[in-house]
């Protein structure tokens, strides 16, 4: 098979970021063991782990050492004296990758196209008080700043049932043009309305817009990454936040699965987010990640009101 002996790049990133996204889950399920998670204050409800730093090291070192050339922004800011083992570097493919023909949009991309965004713990807060189902690995590949494909790593799937830690998570992957992988695809249910939100960041704006919506059922849960597999998952309709503070690596990955599926990740006025290596690293105007990019997305748009709106546009403006 003539893709075989040719693989292309954004399939080589894909299928390397899924064994590094596994890495970084053990690491984290580490951390999580030895109980020293060294919280580091970075903010206003905004916590920082070892084990956000240490994945955060195990992904950038590995993905820049495979793929020198591409654009590579992580979350943290590390101290460049901290060095890693060298059993956290990753080298290997996700063979099972390469069983897929590339689609024909990436087969020739060039590396100065391509930015991974990467957020080594999304949910860390939520880490740390033991809801461990909320945390993800999230590794995003945007393309001339469109997300086109990622890997959502869920470290703790399954820690309920399961004691045995080496048998925990599970790993999501997607492309534009190939589908996504890992999981059961649903629709969510006809005839009710259920919106996934912040659990940590709300505020009046964010409530008066869910109340706008009138939804049968608020899910209220830690993690961007965690939200959009509830709508992928069909656990609800739409993540809902009108408000800043997700960021471009809370998102990538997610958008890019999403798409690989036919949903949709924008702001609230309905316009793409861009993922270009010199843009705004906060998605200012807010986030609506819906299960279908046309019918849902519209009728979710459609709810947010001027108030909102404007709300967003001035805390745009003052910052
Ligand atoms: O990677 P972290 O810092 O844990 O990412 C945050 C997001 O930035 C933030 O938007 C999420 O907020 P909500 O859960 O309140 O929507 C937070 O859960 C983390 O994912
Ligand atoms: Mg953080
Ligand atoms: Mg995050
Ligand atoms: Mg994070």
């Amino acid at each position: 098979m003539l893709w075989k002996m040719s693989n292309s790049l954004v399939l080589k990133i894909i299928s390397s970021s899924i064994n590094i996204s596994k890495q970084a889950g053990v690491i984290v399920r580490d951390v999580m063991k030895t109980g020293e998670l060294a919280v580091v204050d970075k903010g206003i409800n905004d916590l920082q782990t070892e084990a956000d730093r240490r994945a955060q090291n195990c992904i950038i070192t590995s993905l820049s050492k495979q793929f020198p050339k591409i654009a590579i922004i992580g979350e943290e800011t590390l101290d460049p004296n901290d060095k890693i083992d060298d059993k956290w570097i990753v080298s290997t493919f996700d063979e099972s990758v390469f069983a897929h023909k590339c689609p024909d949009d990436w087969l020739n991309v060039a590396d100065e196209d391509i930015v991974v965004w990467v957020d080594p713990l999304d949910g860390t807060s939520e880490y740390t008080q033991g809801l461990l189902d909320h945390v993800t690995v999230l590794i995003g590949v945007s393309v001339k700043g469109h997300a086109i494909g990622g890997i959502i790593h869920q470290p703790f799937y399954n820690y309920k049932e399961e004691t045995d830690y080496s048998k925990l998570g599970r790993t999501i992957w997607g492309l534009v043009g190939l589908g996504a992988f890992g999981f059961q695809h649903k629709q969510p249910p006809e005839g009710k309305v259920i919106v996934t939100t912040t659990r940590s960041h709300s505020s009046p704006t964010i409530n008066a817009a869910i109340e706008a919506i009138k939804p049968d059922e608020v899910l209220r849960v830690g993690g961007a990454g965690h939200k959009v597999l509830l709508v992928i998952e069909g656990k609800a309709h739409a993540y809902v936040f009108p408000s800043r503070g997700c960021k471009k690596w809370d998102t990538c990955a997610p958008e890019g699965v999403l798409n690989a599926l036919g949903g949709r990740l924008t702001d609230v006025f309905g316009n793409d987010l861009r993922y270009e290596r010199d843009v705004n690293h906060t998605n200012e105007l807010g986030v609506l990640a819906t299960h279908d990019a046309i019918t849902a997305h519209s009728f979710f748009l459609s709810k947010f009101s001027d108030d909102v709106k404007a709300s967003l546009l001035s805390a745009q403006k003052s910052n």
